[in-house]
């Protein structure tokens, strides 16, 4: 599947957003992709996420199992390690940090692929990544969706993106003037969950 082909499942979900949009990252962008849109059709969402664990074993062979961060990573991160056939598990924030809860476990040196939804900054994705070594799990590898960074973000192990794109972000002090006219819309729960 082509970068072309994801930005297509996308645009046929109306995923693709436009408008003013603060990100996790706290950075500004005209476009979002609204994930959840794609994932709440699950043929669309298997689609993606089988040709994600293809290209995840293909890459590093297959894992342990698959840890995603919630929100957004959960239904992929299932998905992906459904066909990849080994468990999945997430990470959620308490007091503003990933941890591992609910059961979930890790045996120690366990292989463990990170699947993400949307890479930006990959900061999100490197949070995770922490907190399933603190687990005491051995990140192969980190696999996501889209990376909207064109390739730049550094998750500080190998990232597998489905696709690549390079969708313009900038700090809240460097907004093009067209985008500070716009009205901004703060989608995901990094915020919520500080609330
Ligand atoms: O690479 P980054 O700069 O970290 O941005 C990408 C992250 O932002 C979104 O999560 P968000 O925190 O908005 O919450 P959500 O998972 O609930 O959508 C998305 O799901 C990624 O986790
Ligand atoms: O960086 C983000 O927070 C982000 C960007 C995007 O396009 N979609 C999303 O769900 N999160
Ligand atoms: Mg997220």
């Amino acid at each position: 599947m082509t970068s072309e082909d994801v930005l297509a499942e996308f645009r046929a979900a109306g995923a693709l957003r436009e408008g003013h949009f603060v990100l996790s990252s706290g950075l500004h962008s005209p476009v979002f992709l609204q994930k959840n849109l794609v994932f709440m059709d699950a043929a669309r969402c298997e689609r993606l996420c089988k040709a994600l664990a293809d290209k995840v074993v293909a890459a590093v062979g297959r894992p342990d199992a698959a840890i995603s961060p919630a929100v957004g990573g959960i239904i992929p991160g299932y998905e992906t390690a459904r066909h990849l056939g080994v468990r999945s598990m997430y990470v959620e924030r308490e007091g503003g940090e990933f941890r591992l809860r609910r059961g979930f476990h890790i045996e120690p040196g366990e292989r463990i692929v990170m699947v993400e939804d949307i890479v930006t900054t990959g900061l999100s994705s490197r949070e995770c990544i922490d907190a399933i070594r603190k687990a005491g799990g051995k990140v192969i590898a980190a696999a996501c969706i889209v990376d909207r960074s064109g390739g730049r973000a550094d998750v500080g192990v190998p990232l597998i993106a489905l696709a690549t794109l390079d969708v313009p972000a900038y700090p809240a002090d460097a907004l093009p003037p067209e985008l500070a006219a716009l009205p901004v819309e703060d989608p995901g729960s990094r915020r919520l969950a500080k609330a």
